[in-house]
């Protein structure tokens, strides 16, 4: 077992000879001897062959069938982790398709089929009995009573399974269904799916919704293209999901890869165990169906040998480094484009409760959010059919601002044919320090202080100079400068309110925030989106010109060459590991510890060593449980997707909670 909740699946559709098990057992064995996982998934009637026809009527067959299982079951003594396997077992009088787990070298206990396709190219009835209500508890094989029944959960470790085989997926109501309301959190299919147009899509949207229903993993092994061909082809589609997402699938016949002849199809996956404890527990109503279950589950625990538990370190899940940001095109584009439909919905939507036309007041710094909260209020005020120049677009210049920022700034405003303003607010600021008789980063002011003499004072300062009051300060002008002017659209990102790196009341606080639920990571993108779908020409180029801009409050004076020198990520780290670290903290409730071994699974795009990840792990739980005080005063904005640190909707959390033990 690994470490942190990994589980590893191996699902796979060896060669088949049809009606011969002791071929199918040695397939079987030749196929998994050298697979090291925690679950090893066959297909349905593996040991025969699915399209054996009359030929389950044979003695000879099912014989085979039961010694190629004992030879399966024996092969698991050497081996870490459990089999499960299908084959045609006879219960009592009847036949039945059953599937059989095994481990360290023994059947742990065999679960029958409870829906039997007896339909178009199916004709299961003919030859198998369902499972059902008089069905024994135990049945023989090679004279033992082993465990028997639709109600058989297996327990390995933190994983508890629960078979069904092939159709009992595809009925209104699974088995697996009640199954994972029982507990079970990784469901098994062992299936014969034969290939025609359109089903592997079909397939794959079963198993996936399927997993996201049950909020389990779920793990689907479909018989090869050994069995017979006489009617049908099979595929050898295997399928791993969890919670809804796919996680891996095997090659299969008409995948549209060549060569199209593949004897053997296989896929190896790693679930997040852990990952689906904590879902369960978020989503309160998942076993609000309990009571209604039919008898309870018989639990079985599956032994192995101890010396056999140590499993392989290297992870065969992909850990994004920017589970924020889709890297792929294509589905970045889906996203950027859903987003921003979400965000302006939002605000047209709040436009619509306030008088036509009323100043939308915002402050452009010529940085990422602002920009982005810009183009979300054209869009809004372009489709609520309100004149662009209901948008107030305020440059306040402050002892901090480069003339790159400034420059973009302008130019935004100038090409949206919005309502333009500039206020420096130097002379505000400095007005607020004689009262306040504070001297802005140590120096002394008098009233003979000018701006231009303040400002040149600055620019010499050391670097390292810092003062949090002179930041504020500016924040806070700009804050009061914007709500005398009209309705404040916020700008502030998710990120930021997850670091609390914003000044309270000041940029903290507007009317609406249309970036409240928006990771750091993402604006670019969604700047970029914009620029590329909406806005083309030379607002496009513009755009993208500041979607190239480093991210920086400029609360402090500009470098000697006036370019940018306060710079966030170097003060708070990187945010790329802030909101790795912010999925995995808030989306999926991880330890510390294990937020660190996904970090190091994980490629970013600077190569941070270990202790600058742990440093900036702790520095973002410091961060985020000091500042709940800033979110849980946040102005109303729209959640856009899983994470969201709403105070009112999704993250609530006390203001004096220590971040300590985390
Ligand atoms: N604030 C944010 N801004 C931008 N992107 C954000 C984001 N929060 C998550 N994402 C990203 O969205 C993607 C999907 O997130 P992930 O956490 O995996 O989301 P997942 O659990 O797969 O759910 C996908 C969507 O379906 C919804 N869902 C799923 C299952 C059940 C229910 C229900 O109501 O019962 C709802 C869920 O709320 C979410 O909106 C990830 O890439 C994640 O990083
Ligand atoms: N020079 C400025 N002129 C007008 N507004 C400003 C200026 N500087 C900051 N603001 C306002 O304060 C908000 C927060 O500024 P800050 O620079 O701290 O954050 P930010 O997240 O980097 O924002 P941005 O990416 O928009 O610069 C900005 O989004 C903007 O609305
Ligand atoms: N073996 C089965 O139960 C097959 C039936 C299933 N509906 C399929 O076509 O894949």
């Amino acid at each position: 077992m690994f470490q942190h909740g990994i589980f590893r699946i191996h699902a796979a559709a060896p060669p088949t000879v049809i009606a011969d098990p002791a071929a199918n057992a040695e397939a079987i064995l030749n196929s998994i001897g050298n697979i090291d996982a925690d679950l090893t998934v066959l297909p349905e009637l593996a040991l025969t062959g699915y399209t054996c026809g009359d030929l389950f009527g044979s003695d000879t067959l099912l014989i085979g069938a039961a010694e190629g299982l004992m030879r399966i079951a024996e092969s698991t003594r050497a081996r870490r982790g459990a089999v499960i396997v299908g084959l045609p077992l006879v219960v009592g009088d009847c036949l039945m398709n059953v599937a059989a787990v095994v481990c360290g070298g023994t059947i742990a206990g065999v679960v029958p089929k409870s829906f039997l396709p007896t339909y178009r190219e199916f004709y299961e009835g003919r030859h198998f009995r369902p499972a059902g209500p008089a069905d024994p508890a135990t049945v023989a094989i090679a004279g033992q009573d082993i465990a028997f029944g639709t109600d058989l959960l297996f327990r390995l470790g933190e994983a508890v399974m629960a078979i069904e085989i092939c159709e009992d997926l595809w009925t209104p109501i699974p088995p697996s269904s009640n199954a994972s309301v029982a507990g079970a959190n990784v469901l098994v299919n062992l299936s014969a799916s034969n290939e025609t147009i359109g089903k592997a899509a079909w397939r794959r949207d079963l198993v996936k919704s399927q997993s996201g229903r049950c909020i389990a993993a779920y793990a689907y092994v479909s018989s090869g293209p050994g069995e017979s061909t006489s009617d049908l082809v099979f595929g050898g589609h295997c399928l791993v999901a969890e919670n809804g997402s796919l996680i891996g699938q095997s090659r299969r016949i008409g995948d549209g890869r060549s060569p199209e002849w593949v004897a053997e199809m296989s896929v190896t996956c790693d679930i997040d165990l852990q990952r689906l404890a904590h879902d369960r527990r978020v989503v309160g109503s998942f076993d609000d169906v309990a009571d209604q279950l039919k008898p309870s589950y018989r639990t079985i625990k599956l032994i192995q040998d101890a010396a056999k538990q140590a499993a392989p370190q290297t992870l065969l899940r992909y850990v994004d480094a920017h589970p924020f940001v889709p890297s792929e095109e294509g589905e970045l584009a889906e996203r950027c484009g859903e987003i921003f439909a979400i965000q302006s919905a939002g605000l047209i939507k709040r436009l619509s409760c306030l008088p036509k036309s009323t100043p939308l007041a915002i402050g452009i710094s010529g940085g990422l959010d602002s920009t982005l909260a810009l183009l979300v209020a054209l869009k809004a005020v372009d489709a609520a059919g309100w004149p662009r120049e209901s948008i107030h677009a305020i440059t306040m210049p402050g002892f901090g601002t480069t003339d790159h920022t400034r420059t973009s700034a302008d130019r935004l405003i100038e090409s949206t044919g919005v309502t333009g303003d500039c206020i420096d607010i130097r002379q505000l600021c400095l007005d607020t320090f004689h009262s306040l008789r504070h001297r802005p980063l140590g120096l002394e002011i008098d009233e003979h202080t000018t701006v231009a003499s303040l400002q040149r004072q600055l620019n010499q300062l050391p670097d390292d100079a810092a003062d949090l009051t002179f930041e504020n300060v500016q924040a806070r002008i700009r804050t009061m400068l914007l709500m005398n002017r009209g309705f404040v659209l916020g700008t502030g990102d998710m990120s930021e309110q997850a670091l609390g790196w914003a000044t309270y009341n000041a940029d903290h606080m507007s009317m609406y925030n249309v970036n409240t639920s928006i990771p750091k990571t993402l604006v670019r993108f969604l700047v970029r989106y914009a620029a590329d779908h909406y806005f083309d020409g030379q607002l496009g180029s513009l755009l993208h010109r500041i979607a190239a801009t480093p991210i920086s409050p400029e609360l402090l004076p500009p470098a000697s060459d006036g370019t940018i020198r306060q710079n966030t990520e170097s003060s708070i780290g990187a945010y790329e590991l802030h909101d790795f670290f912010l999925y995995h903290f808030v989306r999926n409730g991880f330890t510390r510890d294990k937020i660190l071994y996904l970090a190091s699974q994980a490629t970013f795009d600077q190569p941070y060593d270990s202790v600058t990840i742990a440093a900036t792990l702790d520095q973002f739980i410091t961060r985020f449980f000091r500042n709940q005080f800033k979110r849980n005063c946040v102005p109303d904005g729209p959640k856009v997707g899983s994470v969201s640190l709403s105070p009112r909707g999704d993250w609530r959390m006390p203001s004096d909670a220590g971040g300590g033990s985390f």
